[in-house]
């Protein structure tokens, strides 16, 4: 990729993916941000040095607030440590937070800046595949609690984001291909040219410098842009980018957090494909199809170890739910997702045991 591109998500706000545009993060702020909060992993300083270098050279004071890695960063203590920071640099609503790190840290500094004053502004410097393509996207923020996945949280879109596709290169295979499901997700729910670019090269896919790969990323985040802009506050349309995530999110929760996100929910899609299957509305193909697109870039596609009844509980917490009814995105044909209403619950336990591995 030689120039940056930039993808609006409708006049929310606008995606900058690129290579070497890491220090344009300071420019997404608005005018008049005197102190920032750079909220980045322990473990991670190089990106956010570079960010906070640019945010310095704009005359902006930086106040640097490392969290604990991956699923971690996501508590409730995490984020009342970071309250304490803002309220002892008196920050204002005229400050702003900035996050540097994976779909976790972007969540978790997305729900601080969504809550500190009833709202500050915040600019995503997304570093994983997966946060990249879909959680700095689009305003869903959160955290988990002991009995479920994002279950606190809020909708606050950020002033900005910027994909630096070269940050990449460091990121361990598991992190980028666990990005790949929701890359794919995208394909399954609405952009079947996905589907194929992954398909035509699996391994092209799976490296961090590809074009294929800058390709893949360009157009997931057309598909949320998509989305979001038609639908922010989730009331229908934007649950079709929840595909997967019904079980995925219970095996999250079922795991303690300790498994990563993309392959719960490669899990979780190949689950929702029974589901259709079983219901009539996914045929034969489309069913193998999930199986073999997520195999090749190495998804897991079968669950192994949980009981049912332990994630049919998880489930039941899960936000598409209504009262006592489960609701699940599933497919109609490729590309046209549906909704099924409190499905047989015999339909649900057949397609976890298709699933499951035992
Ligand atoms: N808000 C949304 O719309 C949305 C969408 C999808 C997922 N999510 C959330 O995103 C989270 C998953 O995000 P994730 O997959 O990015 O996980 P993550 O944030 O845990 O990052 C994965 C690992 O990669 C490391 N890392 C990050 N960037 C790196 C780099 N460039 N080089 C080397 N190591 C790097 C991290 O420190 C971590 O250990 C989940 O909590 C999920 O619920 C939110
Ligand atoms: O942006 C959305 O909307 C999504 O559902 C994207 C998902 O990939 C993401 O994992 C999201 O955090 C799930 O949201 P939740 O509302 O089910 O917690
Ligand atoms: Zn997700």
């Amino acid at each position: 990729m030689s120039e940056p591109v930039t993808i609006p998500v409708g006049d929310l706000h606008d995606v900058v993916v690129g290579r070497g545009v890491l220090g344009s993060a300071s420019g997404l702020l608005p005018d008049g941000v005197r102190q920032v909060l750079l909220v980045r992993p322990d473990g991670l300083p190089a990106y956010a040095d570079v960010v906070a270098g640019a945010l310095r050279e704009a005359g902006l004071v930086v106040h640097d607030a490392p969290v604990p890695d991956a699923e971690r960063a996501k508590t409730a203590e995490v984020a009342a440590g970071l309250w304490a920071q803002l309220g002892r640099h008196a920050f204002t609503r005229t400050d702003a937070v900035v996050a540097v790190g994976g779909g976790t840290v972007t969540d978790l500094a997305g729900f601080v800046a969504a809550t500190w004053l009833r709202g500050v502004p915040v600019v995503h410097v997304p570093t994983t595949l997966l946060a990249m393509v879909d959680a700095a996207v689009g305003g869903k923020t959160g955290i988990n609690t002991a009995e479920g996945k994002n279950l606190v949280g809020a909708f606050h879109t950020p002033a900005g984001v910027v994909c630096d596709l070269d940050v990449l290169a460091t990121l361990p295979r598991a992190d980028l291909v666990a990005g790949l499901a929701e890359v794919v997700k995208g394909g399954f729910i609405a952009d079947p040219g996905i589907l194929d670019l992954v398909e035509g090269d699996p391994a092209a896919a799976t490296r961090w410098d590809s074009p294929v790969l800058a390709e893949l990323v360009r157009r997931k985040v057309a598909v949320k842009a998509r989305v979001v802009a038609a639908d922010l506050r989730e009331s229908f349309l934007r649950e079709v980018l929840n595909y997967g995530h019904t079980l995925g999110h219970a095996i999250e929760q079922v795991e303690g957090f300790r498994v990563r996100h993309g392959e719960a929910v490669a899990i979780g899609m190949v689950f929702a494909a029974e589901l259709g299957h079983a219901s009539g509305t996914v045929d034969d193909a489309l069913l193998a199809r999930h199986r073999s697109v997520l195999a090749a870039v190495g998804l897991p596609t079968s669950d192994r170890g949980h009981r049912f009844e332990d994630l049919l509980l998880a489930m039941g917490r899960d936000k598409k739910s209504r009262g006592a009814r489960l609701r699940f995105v599933v497919l109609d044909g490729l590309a046209t997702p549906v909704r099924l209403e409190d499905p047989d619950p015999a339909l649900v336990r057949a397609a976890y045991a298709a699933v499951s591995s035992g």
